[in-house]
């Protein structure tokens, strides 16, 4: 079966590939991402499903597209990606010393059939010293990602505990997504390999 993963993640893409899915395509979903008016797992869910639909409309029948998108959550308030340095040191500010939870919405479509679910995970953040938060907004980690840090990167020194699925927090849910993949005939842990 053709899988297509729509993202320009390449966390994503180094996930898929760690579960020995081989030959996957990659098309990336040019959507506004808007999240709508609802609470992280409705809008994690939501444009997770108009990535999929985007790229499903793209590609010929059979192909089974998978699509996911990141959230930050605190007190309330969704962390998307900063869009500078200074948002990104103001989100770490916010983090520091206190737990919060990272939501990832999945869509699945495969000719018109259409599955989503979102996984959340908790996360505790040690207290950062304003230097600490200063030196790592200039390794430049912090820009490509929801909440301005990367918990598989350097951002793994300021993580205390986690509590769920750590790779939900890097973007894709596995243990649910394999769970998912079977229920479109896509079995990654009974291989023949
Ligand atoms: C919190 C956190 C987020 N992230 C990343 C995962 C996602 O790639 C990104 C959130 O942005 P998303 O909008 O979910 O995804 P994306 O724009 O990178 O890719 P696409 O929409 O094409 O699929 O933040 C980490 O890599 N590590 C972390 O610890």
């Amino acid at each position: 079966m053709e899988i297509v993963l729509a993202s320009a993640s390449p966390r994503r893409r180094a996930l898929l590939e760690m579960l020995g899915v081989r030959g996957f395509k990659i098309i990336p979903a040019e959507t506004g991402e808007e999240a709508p008016d609802a609470g992280p797992a409705d809008a994690v869910c939501h444009i997770a499903l108009m990535k999929a639909r985007k790229v499903s409309e793209e590609c010929p029948a059979g192909a089974l597209v998978i699509a996911a998108d990141t959230l930050v959550y605190l007190d309330g308030e969704a962390l998307g990606k900063p869009k500078s340095a200074d948002e990104a040191g103001a989100m770490l500010r916010r983090l520091s010393g206190r737990d919060h939870t990272v939501y990832t919405g999945v869509a699945l479509v495969k000719d018109g059939r259409e599955m989503t679910f979102a996984e959340s995970t908790g996360v505790f953040f040690r207290p950062m010293s304003d230097e600490e938060i200063a030196a790592y907004v200039k390794t430049g980690e912090p820009m490509d990602k929801a909440g301005a840090y990367g918990a598989q990167g350097r951002g793994a020194v300021f993580i205390e505990r986690i509590d769920g699925d750590f790779f939900n927090v890097m973007g894709l849910p596995l243990c649910r997504l394999v769970t998912m993949l079977r229920r479109f005939g896509v079995d990654l842990i009974n291989t023949e390999e």
